[in-house]
């Protein structure tokens, strides 16, 4: 599955890049204000950070809530104390666009993430010249020499890679980047199983200079105060703030957990 939906991003990026060179990207990207500092943001504190995700749809789940507007979305969740936004820019299992991000930018002051299946400098340009302060890397969908290749890629543009593990092993491989964020990634990417116990099991090996971010699997506060107890100082969640009603009281909630 991961490898299908890497490859069908990199058919989408090669599709927009036949309409639109990396020269011109580069150029917009250029033009952009400097990224904000995620790692500032999402540094830890006494209470719980949250990465809050605008997300339609995922091959796991189907269809999970319309958001016909994406930017008032992410606009509730900052009122609701969201430190940085996540943006699904994959289009074809998760609904999502460039536009989308673009929106959530323009309308929010908080860092912004290019959550989607990274695999070259165009996406990676793309994300910069749509205004991207942090881009996703997911370390099971590259070989060493890319990830540490785009790692590097993301730095040059001022952004900040987040860099998202499923193992010990590529939590050591993301520690040994230097990597300043941190994910582990509850859902198996090849079966969609939830494993809310993985991060209790990897976090121990990220060392204290970097942030430790729990992603997925939070369906309530409970969930929040179980990776809270296991080390997370991050949270990114998506699915239980599109479905649960009030996106400002459902962060508010997940962002007072101490
Ligand atoms: O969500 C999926 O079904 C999915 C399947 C395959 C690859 C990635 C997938 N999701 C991306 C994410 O990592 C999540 O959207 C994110 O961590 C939030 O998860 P959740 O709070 O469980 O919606």
């Amino acid at each position: 599955m991961l490898d299908g939906l890497t490859a069908g991003a990199r058919e989408d990026a090669a599709a927009r890049r036949a309409d639109r060179p990396l020269s011109a990207v580069e150029a917009d990207a250029a033009a952009q204000a400097a990224a904000l500092d995620a790692v500032a943001a999402l540094s830890r504190a006494d209470h719980v950070k949250l990465i809050a995700e605008v997300k339609r749809a995922s091959p796991s789940r189907g269809a999970l809530a319309s958001i016909p507007d994406p930017a008032a979305l992410a606009a509730q969740y900052t009122a609701g104390g969201a430190h940085a936004i996540s943006v699904l820019t994959e289009q074809r299992r998760f609904q999502g666009s460039l536009a989308d991000l673009e929106a959530v930018r323009a309308a929010v002051d908080v860092p912004v993430l290019r959550k989607d299946f990274i695999a070259d400098e165009y996406q990676i340009a793309e994300a910069r010249a749509a205004g991207a302060d942090l881009v996703l890397l997911i370390v099971a969908a590259l070989d060493e020499s890319t990830l540490r290749r785009l790692y590097a890629h993301v730095l040059d543009w001022g952004m900040t890679p987040l860099v998202e593990t499923h193992s010990l092993d590529e939590a050591r491989l993301a520690v040994d980047l230097g990597a300043q964020l941190i994910g582990v990634n509850a859902r198996d990417l090849t079966t969609f199983e939830l494993d809310r116990e993985l991060f209790g099991r990897v976090a121990p090996i990220i060392p204290d200079n970097a942030i430790r971010i729990a992603e997925s699997a939070v369906l309530g506060v409970a969930d929040v105060e179980h990776y809270r107890r296991a080390g997370a100082d991050v949270v990114l969640v998506g699915e239980a703030l599109v479905t649960g009603g009030d996106p400002v009281a459902t962060a508010r909630q997940f962002v007072s957990v101490s």
